[in-house]
């Protein structure tokens, strides 16, 4: 019989519950698959006592997740307990230390400490693989580091938080505003237990930050991701926008441009028929664009049991097969430094104000989008009852500071009340 390999499992919430239940109800096929018996050995998270739906009597407990990361029975630590440092990161450094591979779904850890875990695993000579920490069950990783690894890729994009997305697509199917969804979120407990690591856009930087170190061969760079969540995105924008052919995704894009890299996660505005624009509730889609391949898209469960520990078992057979890939795909020390840049592409943007409802009030903001060098694309001024009148602009292809200088132009115009929404809009 071939030498079983044997994993340690740290946690067992959501995920670790998940792959307990693929390890034993797929023993054959994990066995077929990858020649050997693929086998739990011991198991460890807070609480022993508490009925996680399956069966853990044939395995070792320990209480500290470091002990078990350095059993002599386990060859591989599998990290499902979270956390950016505490025991995720003091285990996974020792597992790698004790010349043990890891397989993890912890993007919080990798976005900030994912260099210095490489380099350790290198110099263990060792892997690190976290499949299931960007876009769930989505083999997004793989695609990038394996499938595209002849292409230079020239865009990520993605929708990466299925919170967030399920609240925006609910906000625009039901006509709510966003703290009612926001409740109804946190009430079917799909928010993390810090809701702005979901609603922030954090969660989304994190991978978004993962993805670009592996795309553009760089240290992870999660500083240099330019942040801005959902919580300011409100139920008229989403429904102008939809009048007007569009929906608003927390989208991340990452390009690497020849002033630096540039990563963004902010609400942006899609076409409402793109791949993008179609995708509903708590679902993830990842846009990869090499040079060879061109444009590919991938969509799936970003988040759940089944999913994420799909993703962590995809991971714990390549390491069962002696696939043996470096963390970001390259070796760690030839990762560059990122230069981060601010977003620089042009695009074309969606305005909203309010105006005063008096004579030339319009034509003093076509005047200040004239100077600032902006072009309008469409324009549309609502019926109202209200002493402003409200106004949507969309607009050709600008920059940021062409955009920031009409900003400025819109306060000094005197008919502009209130600061004017600005939503960037993605050519997918
Ligand atoms: N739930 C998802 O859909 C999902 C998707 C992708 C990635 N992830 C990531 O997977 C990881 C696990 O997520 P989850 O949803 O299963 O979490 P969870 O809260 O359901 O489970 C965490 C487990 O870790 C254990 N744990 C926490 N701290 C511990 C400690 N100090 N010592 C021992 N055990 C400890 C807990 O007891 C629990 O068993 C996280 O990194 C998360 O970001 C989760
Ligand atoms: N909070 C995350 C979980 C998966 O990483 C989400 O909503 O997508
Ligand atoms: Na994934």
């Amino acid at each position: 019989m071939t030498t079983p390999l044997r994993l340690g499992i740290a946690g067992l919430g959501t995920v670790g519950a998940g792959v307990v239940k693929i390890v034993q109800s797929h023993a054959n096929l994990l066995a077929q698959r990858s020649g050997r018996p693929v086998v739990i050995t011991a198991v460890s998270a807070r609480t022993r006592a508490r009925d996680r739906g399956v069966d853990l009597s044939a395995y070792a407990w320990e209480d500290d997740p470091v002990a078990l990361a350095r059993r002599e029975d386990v060859d591989v630590l599998v990290e499902l307990m979270g956390g950016s440092d505490g025991p995720a990161k003091a285990a996974t450094e020792a597992a790698l230390a004790e010349g043990k591979d890891v397989v993890t779904a912890n993007k919080a850890m990798l976005a900030l400490h994912g260099q210095a875990l490489a380099e350790a695993a290198e110099q263990a000579g060792r892997v690190i693989r976290f499949e299931a920490a960007v876009a769930g069950g989505i083999p997004v990783i793989k695609a990038l580091t394996e499938g595209l690894a002849g292409n230079r890729i020239e865009r990520v994009m993605g929708v990466m938080n299925g919170t967030c997305n399920y609240i925006l697509t609910r906000m625009e199917s039901e006509g709510l505003p966003y703290e009612t969804v926001f409740e109804e979120a946190n009430a079917l407990g799909y928010l993390e237990a810090d809701p702005t690591l979901d609603v922030g856009g954090i969660d989304a930087g994190h991978k978004l930050a993962l993805l670009s170190s592996i795309a553009f061969g760089t240290r992870v760079d999660f500083d240099g991701v330019e942040l801005e969540g959902i919580e300011r995105v409100s139920i008229v924008d989403i429904r102008h926008a939809a009048d007007m052919g569009f929906r608003i995704k927390l989208l991340g894009v990452a390009q690497m441009t020849g002033r630096g890299l540039e990563q963004r996660m902010s609400p942006c505005l899609v076409p409402a028929h793109s791949p993008l624009g179609t995708l509903e509730g708590p679902t993830n889609m990842v846009v990869l664009e090499g040079d060879s391949v061109g444009q590919v898209v991938l969509r799936g469960a970003g988040a759940g049991e089944g999913p994420t520990a799909s993703a962590v078992m995809g991971d714990v057979m390549d390491i069962a097969r002696g696939c043996r890939l470096p963390t970001f795909g390259q070796p760690a020390a030839g990762l560059a430094t990122a230069r981060s840049a601010r977003a620089s592409a042009a695009a074309p943007y969606y305005l909203r104000m309010e105006l005063e409802d008096r004579p030339g009030a319009l034509a003093k903001v076509a005047t200040v989008l004239g100077e600032a060098g902006i072009s309008i694309d469409r324009m549309r001024q609502y019926r109202h009852k209200d002493p402003t009148a409200p106004v949507l602009i969309v607009t050709h292809k600008t920059t940021r500071d062409a955009l920031d200088h009409a900003r400025a132009g819109f306060a000094a115009t005197g008919v502009v009340v209130g600061e004017p929404v600005a939503l960037r809009i993605e050519q997918v």
